[in-house]
């Protein structure tokens, strides 16, 4: 079980509070020119993954004293509870162990005294042979021709992970089987997708972990109809509908067969199961063979996380660095920049792994905490974001640690593209962490030409603190097996952010509320009478919406 520690009541934390104040003044410049080989000392490879944390605020002292907050609130017994499928998700009462879906040691991994790798692999099994038909060509639709298009109907956890793996590895869908993805409500979604396929071609994975979630079974519903209107009958279902869930009975229910659902179960958090049955779209995209890869890279990853020791154990130090910079500076946000067009979901993922995670403001004690939790997690490929939103990370006024991703070989090398690419990852890195004094700015001024005065006026509106920390992570081909390592790494930073918070990391409360009200509301909107249930702004905006629907 998980311990129950405050993590401001540490020695640690107090330690940590008093050093802070030292590094607030101080800059990366100067520690940059006071240790040579302070890229050796704070750099690590990990296989083909290169991570560099040199360009932030910290020093040796910094360091250990993080890591000695993270042994005070046992981050270390943590993660083996974890790993040993202890019920770490109180509030739900569950096991937490999606690393269990890519334990390739096949380590037994007991839940409740019953070891859950037989049923792992009999899941992967039943993927394999369904994959391989698929990317084979041998699943044929109802007028006997093979599928070409998948369409996945999920949402959150049971539609970004998917998204953003094919995206990412789309090099490797070969096989010619085309990914669609469908996750919102709103019409305009599906009615888009299905211009684009032919029913007799396309299969429909409905993902929906608890199989009652309104968007997907909605979404579902009308991609049945749809199926039924183009020309499939009822007993064609079978051939282009399958389930990708844990709950049988309401797959049943909806019509499809059991034979055709693909099942996991409750100790699979929704936001980390693309590496259960939810990632059968990749499978099927990228081939079963491609889909193990990436199993294989998360579990080396994970093997990293638990035996590395904590100096060298690369998702507790991103962790640890970024509550340095949460709970010490002040920092509220966190950008994910993948120089990598393929990565470009990569951000959006870990929007909802990360803050659907730790953003919670309630101990495990339930008392509510007086220290900052989870930070808001952003970004876009580079270089798109350096011409739209860098401007404020470079000279606004807020701190954002940033992390900087890319490959060293491109899918894709033409011409000097990659090199351009890359030359502009390194140089924001360094323009983050350098800056550009006053000094530098007026000789720059004065070689142009400019007179006194014009130096003067100007030169305050091009000058760059510096002092931005970033994280540089170079790998060296995005490959399925580097994807499912990078994928880990981050899932890790995130466990171990929220046993240092003392926050539950594995339940999601917080979207609770919203989806209740709307059941409410939604016949409210099917009626043709005036609201007054709700308070006045609700009220006034949904009669507003009636008048206009009606006029
Ligand atoms: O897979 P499902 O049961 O359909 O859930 C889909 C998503 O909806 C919920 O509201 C949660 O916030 C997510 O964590 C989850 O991934």
């Amino acid at each position: 079980m998980l311990e129950n520690i405050n993590p401001t009541t540490t020695a640690a934390w107090q330690k940590l509070s008093e050093h802070a104040q030292e590094m607030k003044e101080v800059h990366m410049k100067e520690l940059f020119r006071a240790d040579r080989n302070r890229f050796e000392r704070f750099s690590y490879r990990l296989g083909d993954i290169y991570i560099d944390y040199s360009k932030n605020l910290l020093t040796e002292k910094t360091l250990q004293l993080l890591l000695e907050l993270a042994e005070e609130c046992k981050v270390r017994e943590a993660a083996q509870a974890m790993f040993k499928g202890e019920k770490i998700n109180v509030t739900e009462d569950r096991s937490v162990l999606h690393i269990a879906l890519r334990n390739r040691s096949n380590r037994p991994i007991k839940v409740a005294d019953t070891d859950v790798m037989p049923e792992v692999n009999a899941a992967l099994e039943k993927m394999r042979l369904f994959a391989d038909k698929i990317t084979g060509g041998k699943w044929l639709g109802y007028t006997g021709k093979p599928i070409k298009n998948i369409v996945n109907i999920g949402i959150g956890g049971s539609d970004l992970g998917p998204v953003m793996v094919t995206e990412a590895l789309k090099p490797y869908a070969t096989f010619g089987i085309k990914p669609y993805f469908v996750s919102n409500v709103d019409g305009t979604h599906l009615a888009e997708v299905l211009k684009q396929v032919e029913a007799e071609e396309t299969l429909f994975m409905i993902a929906s972990k608890t199989f009652t979630t309104q968007e997907t079974m909605t979404n579902a519903q009308s991609a049945k109809d749809w199926f039924i209107a183009q020309g499939g009958s009822a007993s064609d279902v079978a051939k282009h509908f399958v389930a990708l869930s844990t709950n049988a009975g309401a797959v049943a229910d909806f019509g499809i067969d059991t034979q055709n659902m693909f099942e996991f179960w409750d100790w699979v958090g929704g936001r980390y199961s693309l590496w259960s049955s939810i990632g059968l779209s990749i499978a099927c995209t990228i081939g079963f063979r491609n889909f193990e890869e990436l199993l294989s890279g998360a579990h080396s990853m994970d093997e990293h996380f638990l035996n590395a020791s904590p100096s060298a154990n690369i998702p507790l130090i991103l962790a640890l660095i970024g509550i340095w910079y949460g709970n010490f500076f002040g920092s509220e946000s966190e950008a994910i920049l993948p120089y990598d067009q393929y990565m470009h979901r990569f951000a959006a993922y870990f929007q909802q792994g990360n803050m659907e995670s730790n953003g919670k403001s309630v101990d495990r004690n339930g008392n509510k905490v007086s220290y900052q939790t989870g930070p808001i997690v952003w970004g876009e490929p580079g270089t798109n974001g350096q011409h739209a939103f860098y401007q404020l990370i470079h000279q606004g006024t807020k701190l954002i640690p940033c992390d900087f991703l890319a490959p060293v070989v491109s899918h894709n090398p033409i011409g000097d593209h990659h090199l351009k690419l890359l030359s502009n990852f390194f140089a924001q890195t360094e323009a983050l962490m350098n800056g550009k004094s006053l000094q530098e700015v007026e000789a720059e001024l004065k070689a142009q030409g400019k007179t006194p005065k014009e130096i003067e006026q100007l030169a305050p509106f091009k000058v760059f603190e510096g002092n931005k920390p970033t994280n540089s992570i170079l790998y060296k081909k995005l490959t399925p097996f580097v994807l499912g390592s990078l994928i880990a790494m981050y899932e890790h930073k995130i466990f171990v952010q929220g046993v240092i918070w003392n926050i539950y990391s594995f339940d999601q409360w917080g979207v609770e509320l919203g989806k209740v009200l709307a059941k409410k509301i939604l016949p409210e909107l099917k009626s043709h009478r005036q609201v007054y249930s709700h308070d006045s702004s609700t009220n006034g905006l949904i009669n507003v919406f009636k008048s206009y629907r009606n006029s």
